[in-house]
């Protein structure tokens, strides 16, 4: 696929970051495209979730441009984000454990508001009316990840893969434009792996654009339109997977690392 920049959703100019002296981000830049799925791999260390924090607003970058849809968005708050378009999950599952499937789900529709999701928790008034409203489209979600059948059991009960589908589901309840997904498959089995990417498969192809961080070398290769490889903060190669796991800077970054067969697939 040509990759034509007029039709970024998300463009990233330029990004970096420093923690001290260390550039754990510097001058990073790539674009993704409605429905395009985009990988960001490279080994332990290389700065792929500092780029993700960047991107979707949890740290402010020292450097360069976040932009959604041609709108300059860099370092706003992940809310301001989830309202105009940008979800994520994250690398550790922000589950409710105690709380049902469905109640879960219906918290996707509060990640755009500041305090509500805590009123929640407290059962005031009203957003328990709120809650009913969104119960429908809860459920919905939930059929679109395969849990519709898990609805009312406790969240804590469900297995790995299913909770990480929960997650995707409540990312997905402000229908944004773009996802960040923070090492979807991370702890799953490979039926569980097999589920969520035919589930992101689904999101892509429904227009949703995905950005992935992920681990697992075989999903990502069997899944990504686009891989942008980091190393030691910068990027080092980009393009389709084929191309990018030959790519002789990649194979050094990766045979430097401690996981040397990370990069076959
Ligand atoms: N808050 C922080 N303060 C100081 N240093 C940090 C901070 N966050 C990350 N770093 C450093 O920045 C660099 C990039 O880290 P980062 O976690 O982004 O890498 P990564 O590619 O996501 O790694 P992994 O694959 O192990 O999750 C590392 O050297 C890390 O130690």
């Amino acid at each position: 696929m040509t990759r034509d920049s007029n039709r970024a959703l998300l463009s990233v100019e330029g990004l970096g970051i420093s923690f001290g002296g260390l550039k754990a981000v510097h001058d990073v830049s790539f674009t993704v495209q409605p429905g395009e799925i985009v990988s960001v791999i490279g080994p332990n260390g290389a700065g792929k979730t500092t780029l993700f924090n960047m991107i979707s607003g949890i740290y402010q970058p020292g450097l360069g441009k976040v932009r959604l849809a041609g709108e300059d968005v860099t370092g706003i708050e992940p809310h301001l984000l989830a309202q105009r378009g940008m979800s994520r999950t994250f690398q550790n599952l922000q589950i409710f454990q105690s709380m049902t499937v469905l109640e879960n789900a219906v918290t996707g529709y509060h990640l755009a508001e500041r305090g509500p999701v805590l009123a929640d928790l407290l059962g005031l008034a009203s957003s328990r009316r709120r809650a009913r409203a969104s119960d429908e489209g809860a459920r919905k979600l939930l059929a679109r990840v395969g849990l519709e059948r898990a609805a009312e059991r406790e969240a804590g009960n469900l297995s790995y893969g299913s909770l990480k589908r929960l997650e995707i589901a409540r990312a997905l309840a402000l229908n944004p434009k773009i996802l960040l997904l923070d090492e979807p498959a991370a702890g799953c089995n490979a039926v569980e792996t097999e589920e969520i990417d035919l589930l992101i498969a689904e999101v892509a192809a429904s227009g949703v654009a995905i950005l992935l961080v992920e681990h697992d070398m075989k999903m990502v290769m069997r899944i990504s339109s686009h891989i942008v490889v980091l190393d030691h903060g910068e990027k080092i190669a980009e393009g389709e997977p084929a191309t990018v796991s030959q790519n002789p800077a990649v194979i050094a970054a990766y045979l430097g690392a401690e996981e040397p067969e990370a990069v076959t697939c």
